[in-house]
């Protein structure tokens, strides 16, 4: 297999999401889990997601599993890696953006990287390097009460500045629109000066295939979906990726009961699980009984298991930020996320071992944790519930045949969990 584009996401979910703008741009694709075990089946693709847990961890482990996500990737021929982070540039000042970005940059050795998490599909816009969320600065935005990484500041290029070992530079709009040209020349005269990032401004899809087709001549790319698409239509345009066909399917039917699993605690997911209140069962996990170890799992899986034979059912820990602000300053941001994350998990294994094979998960750390235990090793990318957000196919995974969506906090209209359920059959 030689490899068009590789990819190294720092989470499941954004994982998910990016393997599915890459199919429907026309690279056919799988997701893996971790750098794959040599003996996983995967079919001749175009690019690989691989997949990390290392959006939260420390900055050093972080560095050290995108190297060798790299190594492989870059051993399975991928000339570009594209190191996926999230469009709300999830992150703390300590890392992990910077510091994955300087090491990835430093081994391929690339003089500057673009860097931009514009998505415009899902309303992240980029402009004098300000990321908006829909209509507002990321500042404003509900990515200001993240339980783990909530953002403060919206001007990239100071925060970019103060996790990377680099200076930080900023490509505008004005250059954008003008030409690939132009961004070339304006790369070049930041690298000129020793600046080894710039944040680029976009603000449409055109603006992203401008930028996909200069990335593409590089060998490293830092960003969301937007710039994957740019890439994905930059290798298909220039030939080096002969298009496929979006998946219309999901293959056979998988069948069983199904449920719902929601640990994120974002405006979007809070208003899906209250809208699945009405059509499907739903249970609100008490997270002080979880950080205490006070069998919550267990009392969750009583609860489910007799329900499954009915219909999907729905486990939630979410909260709003005023609660989850409380658990937190009583056990720590970094503990209660972690137990209620392993919770999470429990409940899945539990659910699993009670027949599910149909299960949707709200949230990205919470994804890899569920995903983690379940020990999946990858997945092929299906149809589209929702921008950013595709039924996936388990590959080699213990459980045999089963159905996955993994859902970004905030990503999914209202009636998320039943449109996905709808379309995992
Ligand atoms: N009620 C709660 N109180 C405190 N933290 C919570 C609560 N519910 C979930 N969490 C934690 O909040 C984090 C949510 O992050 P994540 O799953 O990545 O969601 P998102 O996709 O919205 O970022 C996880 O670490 C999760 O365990
Ligand atoms: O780019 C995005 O917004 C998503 O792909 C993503 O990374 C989501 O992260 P979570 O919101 O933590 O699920």
């Amino acid at each position: 297999m030689t490899l068009a584009l590789g990819c190294i996401a720092d989470d499941y979910t954004g994982a998910s999401d990016l393997a599915n703008t890459l199919t429907r741009a026309g690279l056919r694709t799988v997701q893996t889990i971790g750098v794959p075990a040599d003996d996983l089946a995967l079919p001749e693709v175009d690019a690989v997601v691989v997949s990390l847990k290392s959006r939260s961890i420390e900055a050093g482990l972080a560095v050290s599993r995108s190297r060798a996500a790299e190594t492989w990737l870059r051993g399975r021929g991928a000339r570009h890696v594209l190191f996926k982070i999230c469009s709300t540039f999830d992150s703390t000042d300590a890392g992990n953006i910077g510091p994955v970005m300087d090491t990835l940059r430093a081994d391929c050795g690339e003089a500057i990287v673009l860097v931009t998490p514009a998505f415009p599909e899902t309303g992240r816009t980029v402009y004098q390097g300000n990321l908006f969320v829909g209509a507002v600065p990321l500042n404003e935005s509900p990515l200001k009460d993240h339980p783990l990484n909530p953002m403060h500041d919206s001007n990239l290029v100071r925060v970019l500045a103060r996790q990377s070992k680099t200076q930080v530079g900023l490509v505008d709009l004005a250059t954008v629109t003008r030409s690939a040209d132009a961004v070339r020349a304006r790369l070049a005269e930041l690298a000129g000066k020793g600046i080894g990032a710039a944040i680029t401004d976009a603000v449409f899809d055109r603006d992203l295939e401008t930028i996909g087709l200069v990335a593409a001549e590089h060998r490293l790319s830092v960003g969301a979906s937007g710039i994957g698409l740019g890439l994905a239509r930059a290798l298909v345009s220039t030939g080096k990726v002969k298009a496929a066909s979006a998946s219309s399917g999901t293959g056979a039917a998988v069948g069983g009961p199904s449920a719902c699993l929601a640990g994120s605690c974002s405006q979007a997911t809070l208003q899906q699980i209250a809208n699945a209140e009405r059509v499907m069962p739903v249970l609100h996990l008490d997270p002080e009984q979880i950080v205490a170890g006070g069998g919550e799992a267990q009392r969750a899986l009583a609860w489910a298991r007799p329900r499954l034979a009915d219909g999907p059912v729905l486990v939630a820990s979410s909260a709003t930020p005023e609660a989850v602000a409380a658990v937190q300053s009583r056990h720590g941001r970094d503990a209660a996320g972690h137990a209620i994350e392993q919770a999470m998990a429990d409940i899945a294994e539990g659910l699993v071992q009670a027949g599910v094979r149909r299960l949707v998960v709200a949230g990205g750390e919470t994804s890899g944790a569920v995903v983690d235990r379940l020990k999946i090793p990858g997945f092929l990318v299906g149809v589209e519930i929702a921008a950013g957000v595709p039924v996936l196919r388990a590959v080699g995974a213990e459980a045999g045949e089963m159905l996955l969506a993994l859902k970004s906090g905030n990503f999914g209209g209202p009636a998320f969990f039943s449109d996905a359920l709808g379309l995992m059959r």
